[in-house]
């Protein structure tokens, strides 16, 4: 049997007596586009966190491809394939789009210092083709080819959310984290994005209030209340599921 992309188990967070979340377990079959859903409070954002490794569970484990990274930084977690957006997008407002695309994939280096770098090796040459390749792949991929040379700075909101989702690609990252990916968006810019995020074969894990988006998105749903898992199914089931309508309805 492969490893689930994602999986998480029976994780709990607790603030004081408030159970943010009490054995949550669900897992993300690989190239699957997976929400969680849940009415205010529900405990959506204490996950989202837990598996980026901004917050420690107090017990419970995170798997990405099978290996346990629950005591692993959330620096660590990126590097091993774990990238997320935030709600806030967090671009280099004084690049240019492209550029930022770029600087997601440099913390890597390229190997052998600044002697290599002033050097120009042929293999640190090749590097920077490759590099130079994936940039344009990943525009293309997010509708930005003609803002490749904007400042992000300049850009609207809704564009720097798909600059932001250009950069978490840009390393084709195993596990892709959406952290409230419509908020800002208008209707057209929320199209694109849905458009973008179905032609990814990037698992994804997405935290979302806008339902329609989240019903036309997602392969499979996670509903939350109260820090507990509901249901989880295909949209057309959770859709239907009484325990869930009930939860929103209250
Ligand atoms: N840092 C914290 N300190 C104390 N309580 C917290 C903290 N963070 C979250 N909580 C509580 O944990 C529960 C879950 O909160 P969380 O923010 O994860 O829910 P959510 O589903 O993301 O909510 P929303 O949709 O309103 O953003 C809530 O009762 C919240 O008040």
């Amino acid at each position: 049997m492969t490893a689930s992309a994602l999986a998480v188990e029976g994780v709990c967070v607790a603030f004081g007596g408030v159970r943010a979340l009490s054995e949550v377990s669900f897992a993300v079959p690989e190239g699957q586009v997976c929400g969680v859903i849940g009415p205010n409070g529900a405990g959506k954002t204490t996950l989202f966190d837990v598996v980026s490794g901004l917050r420690r569970p107090q017990s419970g484990r995170v798997l990405v491809s099978g290996t346990d990274v629950t005591g692993v930084s959330a620096v660590r977690r990126a590097r091993a394939g774990l990238r997320r957006t935030f709600q806030r997008t967090q671009v280099f407002g004084r690049l240019t789009v492209a550029d930022n695309v770029l600087a997601a994939m440099e913390w890597r280096g390229g190997g052998g210092g600044v002697l290599a770098d002033l050097a120009g090796l042929p293999g640190r040459r090749r590097l920077e083709a490759a590099r130079r390749e994936r940039v344009e792949e990943v525009l293309d991929l997010c509708g930005l080819p003609a803002l490749r040379d904007a400042y992000a700075a300049a850009l609207p909101v809704g564009q720097r959310r798909l600059v932001e989702l250009a950069r978490a690609l840009a390393d084709r990252p195993a596990v892709l984290l959406l952290d409230e990916p419509t908020s800002g968006l208008d209707a057209d810019q929320t199209a694109r994005l849905r458009e973008v995020i179905a032609a990814l074969d990037t698992t994804v894990l997405l935290v979302e209030h806008d339902m329609g988006f989240v019903m036309d998105t997602c392969d499979h749903l996670v509903v939350l209340d109260l820090g507990k898992v509901i249901a989880t199914g295909p949209p057309s089931s959770i859709r239907a599921d009484p325990v869930v309508r009930a939860a929103y309805l209250g």
